[in-house]
């Protein structure tokens, strides 16, 4: 469990910004834990009739309840809907990471564990995110489970990040072995989580609304942790329940696209094919609701939040930044650049007028969904000097690995952006940002960044210059994609976000805090 926010009690003013950003980053992701995610989800209502209600629905239960879950956070998300169910609770199966129990047992989450004599049922496979043996045993028991329900029963389904691996049911005749290889050649050809997931459901029973079909008839209630941008839930562990237009012409657009329609296995043939032959399945999902519980959205409005308690002037740019790390740090040091131009109180002037105009064109380039730097910036430059600022961002970017070195892509990005800041500060803008304190934060929600053990990292404008008084230089360690072994070198560590698992994930989230230095 993420301890509580430290510092709480302390006046902001004696707190660090280091202080601040990791309490902004615990409530961001306090807000999507499992259990208070469920809780504010749905209620048990027992006054009457009892129902279950989410949102505006209210699903009378009459221990007519049924669980499947499939993803990285559902075992709490399992364990919190047990607590809320009752003995409305029949059966359930879960298909969780390989390992999770332990590592949530020795983590001390045992709120995240199902009771003893639980009526879910837990398996744990696709170890290093592949669908294997046991995930496959899983979606089996999950399959029959769904299909064994008639008209007065309700199934509720539990999704997060990590589903699809956890959820594979290939189309026979194509073999596990077979569609692992298909979805492991695109994923190294660098297709998108949306292209990748639209091949998966053209190959599966249960993916692309499958699960809800196997349900019918069956109510069928899916509560969503989202860990895909934009919160698309047909994409999101490859959309089970939700309706899927996907066309099997779409399918061959993407294997052309990356070079994959000469080596395809037959049996992947055999099943695309059939499905040009026969393209509409089953429209009626009226038996369905699909909610989002759970977004990055969600995890910035809580951060937001607590920055505005203790003081700052606050903004959320997008919960939608991707693209190769190098450009989103290059974005986020002209921000702050012209965060400490406007803060130092420079109304107006040909620098800010360039930082401003490279930083639009440079938000253009990214195509960020949504970003629109325009307004941000106007309020920014109207800004009373010497306010705190704190800006916030969340999403998910991506690292062209070029060397061998351990990192992951938040501590790249901090790193990326320290260096970002250091040159800058042999500009124009060097003044001003030495009048500023800065600091910036990215971190997975899920409390791991790539291979390694911290969540990820903070830096600043003087992290080059302190590094190198270490005999550290940044450049080469970030050449080397080595930015873990950097962070954990430098001042002993003392820059990595350090978490544990947190038992969530709504991808990656920034924050940028800038207070004017006292004079
Ligand atoms: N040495 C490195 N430096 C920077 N990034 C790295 C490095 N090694 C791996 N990565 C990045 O880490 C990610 C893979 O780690 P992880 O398994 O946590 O990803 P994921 O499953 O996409 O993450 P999540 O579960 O948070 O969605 C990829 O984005 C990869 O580019
Ligand atoms: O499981 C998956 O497909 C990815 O995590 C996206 O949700």
């Amino acid at each position: 469990m993420i301890p509580a926010c430290r510092g709480q009690a302390s006046h902001p003013r004696s707190m660090s910004l280091w202080e601040h950003g990791l309490h902004l980053f615990r409530s961001a992701v306090g807000v999507v834990l499992p259990a208070p995610m469920l809780r504010r989800a749905m209620v048990l209502k027992t006054d009457g009739c009892p129902r279950l209600v989410v949102r505006d629905r209210a699903f009378p239960v009459r221990r007519n309840l049924y669980l499947v879950g499939f993803g990285k956070a559902v075992l709490g998300m399992a364990a919190a809907a047990e607590e809320i169910l009752g003995d409305h609770l029949i059966q359930g199966v879960v298909s969780v990471p390989h390992g999770i129990r332990a590592c949530l047992q020795q983590a001390g989450m045992e709120e995240m564990l199902l009771k003893p004599h639980s009526r879910i049922q837990v398996i744990e496979g696709a170890k290093h995110n592949l669908p294997d043996r046991e995930a496959l045993r899983a979606a089996s028991m999950i399959r029959e489970l769904a299909e064994g329900l008639t008209a007065d029963d309700l199934l509720l389904v539990l999704v997060s990040g990590g589903g699809s691996a956890l959820l594979p049911a290939p189309t026979p005749p194509i073999l596990l072995e077979e569609k692992e290889k298909v979805t492991k050649l695109l994923a190294s050809r660098g297709a998108t989580i949306q292209e990748l997931n639209t091949i998966r459901k053209a190959l599966s029973l249960l993916k692309g609304g499958g699960l809800a079909r196997a349900a019918y008839p069956a109510q069928v209630l899916s509560l969503i942790l989202s860990d895909v941008i934009g919160n698309p839930v047909d994409i999101i562990a490859s959309g089970p329940t939700v309706y899927s237009s996907t066309s099997a012409q779409g399918c061959l657009q993407i294997l052309t696209k990356y070079n994959l329609l000469s080596i395809l296995p037959r049996s992947v043939e055999t099943v695309l094919s059939s499905s040009i032959s026969d393209p509409s399945g089953p429209k009626d999902y009226s038996h369905v609701y699909n909610v989002v519980i759970g977004s990055n959205s969600l995890a910035l409005e809580e951060a937001k939040h607590q920055a505005e308690d203790l003081g700052y002037w606050t903004l959320i740019l997008s919960a939608a930044v991707c693209g190769e790390v190098s450009r989103v740090a290059r974005l986020y040091s002209q921000l702050i650049q012209f965060v400490c131009l406007s803060t130092a109180g420079l109304g107006e002037g040909p620098l800010r007028d360039q930082v401003r105009g490279d930083l639009l064109k440079l938000a253009a380039e990214l195509e960020i969904p949504g970003l629109n730097l325009v307004d941000p910036l106007k309020a920014l430059q109207g800004l009373e000097s010497e306010r705190w600022v704190c800006l916030l961002a969340g999403g998910e970017t991506t690292v062209q690995l070029q060397g061998n070195g351990k990192g992951g892509r938040n501590q790249e990005l901090a790193l990326q952006v320290a260096l970002e800041l250091h040159r800058a500060k042999a500009t124009g803008a060097g003044y001003f940002l030495g009048r500023c304190e800065v600091l910036f934060l990215s971190g997975g929600t899920d409390g791991q960044d790539g291979p390694t053990e911290a969540a990820g990292a903070f830096s600043s404008q003087d992290l080059v210059d302190k590094a190198a008084q270490e005999g550290l230089d940044v450049e080469t360690f970030l050449s080397n994609n080595d930015s873990y072994t950097f962070f954990s070198k430098f001042r002993n560590g003392h820059h990595l976000l350090l978490t544990g698992l947190t038992g969530t994930n709504v991808m990656d989230i920034q924050a940028i805090l800038i207070r004017a230095r006292d004079r």
